[in-house]
């Protein structure tokens, strides 16, 4: 039969790269800090919607693999991630356009609202689940954050908590930041397959999940204090682990306790994890 006979193909007249933002659909605002790729800014998309506005600045960031990967991040979408809107990827420096969190990191929000928040375990849990809701949604879809930590979480309003930058691990081009012997790798949330063979998986993410944990219920303290990665190693390798929070019920530390199996296998899955902290806060409130 000639092609006309034919019907259109689904996707035509949608090849225009709907992940791909113009300039023009921006307008930028106050800085918001700098991270591992460069300045960010707030801003406006179309006029309305509050965006994130990462800079790439120029070597920090392998552009063209992150550009493909843009294409799956976009359909990553759930309440608990920070949703990934698009790039600006035909001007240099690139833009990559997120969803906008009011209160910022976690990390940050745990250590200013401590006064109010360690006596809130309630809430503390609360934000515990809501970020392994988003690690659940991750793990189902076969994706690993490799930097979960607390200051890797927003806050948004009413107590919102999303997981941010996930899978951007992948494209840091400083070798600082990626070589488990660097000084900027996060060894602290690291385990053993990752410190000895950089074996990242879902499991490795539970272990981070675990440190985040604690992070939450110290309100915000620095895992294992001033303690050098070195001596972090060597404890981790022993076996020995973080102690429980003075401010955290029993069961939850049994939890984190969980998380931080030596053996991958030997770890739940943020499935299972939901699960069981979602009879936790049942039980304890
Ligand atoms: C007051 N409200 C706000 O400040 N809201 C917000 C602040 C930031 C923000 C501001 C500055 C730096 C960073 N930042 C921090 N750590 C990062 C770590 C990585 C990896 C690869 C190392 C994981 C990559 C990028 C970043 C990064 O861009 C962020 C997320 C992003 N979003 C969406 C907000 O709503």
């Amino acid at each position: 039969t000639s092609p006309c006979d034919r019907p259109a193909p689904a996707t035509a007249g949608l090849s225009h790269d709907k992940w791909e933002i113009d300039h023009s659909e921006l307008m930028l605002l106050d800085e918001l800090g700098s991270g591992q790729f460069g300045v960010v800014r707030r801003g406006k998309w179309r006029g309305t919607t509050d965006v994130a506005v990462k800079m790439m600045k120029e070597g920090t960031m392998s552009e063209d693999d992150f550009i493909e990967e843009a294409k799956v991040m976009t359909k990553l979408q759930h309440p608990n991630l920070v949703q990934l809107y698009g790039v600006c990827s035909k001007n240099r420096p690139i833009f990559i356009v997120t969803e906008y969190m009011r209160h910022g990191s976690l990390l940050n929000y745990l250590r200013r609202h401590e006064q109010s928040l360690s006596t809130n375990q309630g809430l503390l849990l609360d934000m515990c689940i809501q970020i392994c809701k988003g690690m659940a949604y991750l793990e189902r879809h076969n994706y690993i954050h490799r930097d979960l930590a607390a200051r890797n979480c927003l806050v948004g309003t009413e107590n919102i908590v999303k997981v941010a930058d996930f899978g951007l691990a992948r494209y840091v081009l400083d070798d600082q930041y990626t070589s488990s012997g660097g000084s900027k790798f996060p060894i602290k949330w690291a385990p053993p397959e990752v410190l000895n063979y950089t074996r990242f998986s879902s499991k490795s993410d539970v272990w981070a999940y675990g440190v985040l944990m604690w992070e939450v219920f110290t309100c915000g303290k620095m895992p294992y204090g001033r303690m050098k990665n070195s001596e972090v190693v060597e404890r981790v390798q022993k076996g020995i682990i973080l102690e429980k929070p003075k401010a955290c019920f029993k069961e939850v530390y049994d939890v984190m306790k969980k998380c931080w199996a030596p053996l991958p296998e030997n770890r739940p899955s943020f499935r299972i994890l939901k699960d069981t902290l979602i009879n936790v806060s049942q039980g304890i409130l």
